[in-house]
């Protein structure tokens, strides 16, 4: 009977909470279901931005959506996003914390998952750095426009070897051109002849990284769930993958200290990194911001984020013109009338060639890379959109929406390269294509992406027509999202075992959902249990009713210390929607807390 109370307590509780309690300050949203939130409805659809574009309808451009246990807030129409994370940007500007963030790279350093003042100031150094190095000028071009032809060459001569054939796979030879200049840029060499099969270990470990597999870890891992049979082998190999990788940076890192001469211009990310180490050293600063952990952190942000994105948006284009040979031929027209067929296209030649151009930016609002953002962090409580939203709150700008917004975008699904068009045939600057985010986390590696994605995409369709390979299907347009939703999975997994635990008292292991309610079940008498838990964590430990943690205080003296000594800080109920609904509000004694209750409780007595 006693088991039977509990559990519909703690259901009624569960179902309070869920329904109720945590939706409470957000912005209105769909109904989330318990565990996984709002996830059948993203799952079903065909594409995620689908949904989120429903949601828009109906809920208006700021709602909140359940990713499993995670309310996330998604800013869906540009205005808004603009005026939040462009107009108070710094509110905006956090990011999520994470054990395996916290193991792997020993701590929240480096540039996607730092925030605060390290974030700041790394940021401003590696922009800087950037900019030094010709990042929007001829020295960055010189690199892109090496890697652009051996990328030619190497098409040309796989073609010539296959004879006959016209097939040749793309991405490999891609894969390496992008590498190179991201590497030339981080630790000043390009991936050729016995480099090359170091580029292909490293691109190995960098896919593994990002296996759904690892991407699962990536969130569950926790204190606790790493030593769990299954995901603790898992766990090892994720670790020693990302140890592949920080081996390679220590490698070229220690390779830079015993060639670096502070006399000398730096010539890489690498160099200047040290020369910045010492000049803070020769002017007496601290050079905490300037470890090498943080080094090897940035060194892989900068190596993560420049080559997947760039190659991905890449590889979409050569589909997008699979898809249509139209536009194909209309840039061949405009290369050949503009460059001729005896040089390469530069940057200089960018203003003259406007149909390239909206081609490559209707390449990236279609293919919409980023349907999820990086979730960002507000750092204080703010208003948005008549909505006050709590410090800490998980919030995105959906890009994605704004891609598809018919406003904008008239027929959003079609492929148009001409929308970003004047009538006169000149590009159309269209504020609302934002595919590298927008505030003050836009992507820092905008400037090198755009030579990136103009030099190779110009020169690639300068030199070459693609096409299906006879007599096979198109390749597909559509995402893929399994990933995603296995990221999703992860995410809940995490939360569960380690973020929602990391704050309280020890104590035993909550299976999700159900948390410790077996052992409950399991024993004669739950008072029992609470007094062997008591053995095992001490006199104050946390135990999982359901999916909430309940802190027990079982001693006597602790117990009295707190709700006797600090009584009013203990004082509070936890609210209820049957209350609320029945009672008209927390009305009365035991259901009321604050001034109320202390008024009522104090004339009641009396
Ligand atoms: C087509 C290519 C690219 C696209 C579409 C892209 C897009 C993005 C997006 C959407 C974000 C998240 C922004 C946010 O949190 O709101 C981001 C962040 C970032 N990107 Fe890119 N990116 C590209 C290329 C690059 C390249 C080449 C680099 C490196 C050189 C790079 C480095 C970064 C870094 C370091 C961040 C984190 C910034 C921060 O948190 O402060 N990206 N990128």
């Amino acid at each position: 009977m006693l088991v039977a109370i509990i559990l519909a307590t703690i259901l009624v509780v569960y179902l309070v909470d869920s329904f109720y309690w945590r939706r409470r300050k957000l912005p209105p949203g769909p109904m989330p279901l318990p565990l996984i939130g709002n996830m059948v409805s993203l799952m079903a659809a065909a594409d995620p931005v689908d949904q989120f574009l429903k949601w828009r309808k109906q809920y208006g451009p700021v709602y909140t959506v359940w990713l499993g246990p995670f309310a996330n807030v998604f800013v869906t129409d540009y205005d808004v996003m603009h005026d939040a994370f462009v107009k108070q940007g710094d509110a905006y500007a956090g990011r999520m914390r994470n054990y395996a963030v916290d193991q792997v790279r020993g701590g929240n350093k480096g540039l996607i998952f730092s925030d605060g003042n390290l974030w700041l100031e790394q940021r401003r150094f590696a922009l800087h750095v950037l900019r030094d190095f010709g990042v929007g000028r001829s020295i960055m071009e010189d690199n892109i426009l090496t890697e652009s032809r051996a990328l030619v060459d190497g098409i040309r001569e796989k073609l010539h070897k296959s004879g006959e054939s016209t097939e040749v796979e793309v991405t490999p030879l891609l894969t390496v051109c992008i590498g190179s200049i991201i590497n030339a840029l981080v630790f000043g060499y390009r991936f050729e002849n016995d480099k090359l099969e170091e580029f292909v270990h490293l691109k190995k470990l960098l896919d593994q990284g990002v296996s759904p597999e690892f991407q699962f870890l990536f969130f569950i891992a926790g204190p606790i769930s790493t030593k769990l049979p299954f995901i603790r082998s898992s766990w090892n190999r994720f670790k020693s993958c990302m140890g592949g990788i920080y081996d390679f940076i220590d490698k070229n890192l220690a390779a830079h200290r015993t060639t670096f001469d502070p006399n000398e211009e730096p010539t890489d990310f690498a160099y200047a990194f040290l020369n910045k180490i010492h000049q803070l050293k020769q002017q007496g600063k601290s050079i905490e911001n300037y470890s090498n952990r943080q080094f090897t952190n940035v060194a892989f942000d900068l190596w993560g984020a420049g080559l997947e994105t760039t190659l991905t948006t890449l590889r979409w284009s050569i589909l997008y013109m699979i898809h249509h040979p139209e536009v194909q031929e209309k840039i061949h027209q405009e290369l050949d009338r503009v460059i001729g067929r005896d040089r390469d296209v530069i940057m200089a030649d960018k203003p003259t060639l406007p149909y390239t151009m909206a081609t490559i930016n209707e390449v990236q609002r279609r293919a919409n890379l980023f349907p999820f953002n990086v979730p960002h962090t507000t750092t204080q409580e703010v208003t948005l959109a008549g909505f006050q939203i709590p410090k800490d709150t998980i919030i995105q700008p959906l890009i994605s929406c704004v891609h598809r917004d018919e406003q904008y975008f008239p027929s959003p699904d079609l492929f148009q390269p001409e929308r970003f068009l004047n009538s006169d045939g000149s590009l159309k600057k269209v504020e609302q294509l934002v595919p590298f985010s927008l505030g003050k986390r836009q992507c820092m590696g905008e400037s090198l992406a755009r030579m990136e994605l103009f030099l190779l995409f110009a020169n690639f369709m300068h030199n070459f027509n693609v096409s299906a390979p006879t007599g096979k299907p198109l390749p597909t347009l559509k995402p893929k999202i399994e990933v995603i939703f296995a990221t999703l999975l992860v995410v809940y997994l995490v939360d569960t075992f380690y973020w929602k635990r990391r704050k309280l008292p020890p104590g035993p292991t909550p299976l999700p959902l159900i948390g410790n309610m077996i052992p409950f079940i399991a024993a004669a008498d739950p008072i029992g249990q609470f007094l062997k838990w008591k053995k095992q964590y001490g006199p104050v430990y946390t135990v999982w009713l359901g999916p909430y943690a309940n802190v027990f205080v079982t001693d006597y003296d602790v117990m009295h210390d707190a709700l006797v000594k600090q009584g009013d800080a203990y004082a509070g109920r936890m609210r209820n929607y049957a209350v609320d609904q029945v009672r008209g509000g927390n009305r009365g004694i035991i259901f009321s807390e604050g001034n109320l209750w202390l008024e009522q409780r104090r004339f009641a007595l009396h």
